[in-house]
């Protein structure tokens, strides 16, 4: 059981080069940060995991099965998306925000007329509960809540299907410093008890060093450091930010974690 990346290469129409031969491999209940700067390719690299952008070249696989469009539909259930700009129904409430994370498991018809299982209902207001919000906010709409109670809603939406991957973009992006660390301690925390994988995208090197697991540091679309945040040495972090570092990258300098 595992997420692979094998020799992925991502080009866009336009002749963007976004990802070059990327390969890694995270195994379950890992908290394995993407690091790298504005444009470093870090949300591509979600995007093949979850079927929003197709490599070019190479393939990701999710537990033995290749991502593609015909196998979508079955891996869906098993990865969760926690986003930046938290992706809810602002005019939905909490409760109803939640147990969307639940649709990859329900049929159409029953979802359209909301009927969604006692189990999941159930399992939506113990998740909301989890990520510290009252039951009070159930019936709020999600417009009326803070950044930061609006990813608490993103975080419970994204382990609805207690998924053993879960994709974070850039999930503290918009928030102030505490409340970034209270976000990424709860998905951390969320993930550990399920023994569900991470991977998150973050810029902040703080950050990542506070809660990584595993470090994969991204520079215009190639990993330049897999390992832990330790190894992660100041001499090394011009490699990932300083414009002036000499090319080619280099290859990684270690891997595992
Ligand atoms: N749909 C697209 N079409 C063309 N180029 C794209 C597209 N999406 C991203 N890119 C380009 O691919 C490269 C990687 O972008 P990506 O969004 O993956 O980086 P990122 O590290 O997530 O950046 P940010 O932190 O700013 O979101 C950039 O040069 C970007 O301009």
């Amino acid at each position: 059981m595992s997420l692979r990346f094998e020799h992925v290469g991502k080009r866009y129409p336009d002749g963007t080069i976004a990802l070059g031969d990327v390969s890694f491999e995270v195994p379950p209940g890992q908290f394995c940060v993407i690091l790298g700067r504005s444009g470093a390719g870090k949300s591509t690299l979600l995007r093949c995991v979850n079927g929003l952008a197709s490599p070019s070249s190479g393939r990701v696989v999710v537990d033995g099965v290749e991502v593609t469009p015909a196998t979508l539909r079955q891996l869906r259930p098993r990865i969760g998306m926690i986003h930046q700009s938290f992706n809810l129904v602002p005019r939905a409430s909490v409760a109803a925000n939640v147990i969307a994370g639940a649709l990859p498991a329900v049929s159409t018809g029953r979802a359209l007329l909301g009927l969604f299982p006692r189990a999941l209902r159930d399992k939506a207001c113990a998740l909301i509960a989890d990520v510290g919000l009252g039951q009070e906010h159930l019936p709020r709409r999600v417009a009326a809540l803070s950044g930061g109670q609006q990813q608490r809603v993103g975080i419970a939406r994204a382990f609805m299907l207690d998924p053993a991957y879960v994709l974070a973009d850039e999930p503290v992006a918009s928030l102030d410093p505490q409340t970034s660390a209270d976000i990424l301690t709860l998905i951390r925390r969320e993930a550990k008890e399920r023994g569900a994988a991470v991977l998150c995208s973050l810029h902040q090197i703080d950050l990542t060093m506070r809660f990584a697991d595993r470090v994969l540091a991204l520079r215009d679309g190639r990993i330049v450091f897999d390992g832990a945040p330790d190894a992660l040495a100041q001499s090394r972090l011009g490699r990932i930010y300083d414009a002036s570092w000499p090319e080619p990258c280099p290859l990684p300098e270690a891997v595992g974690a």
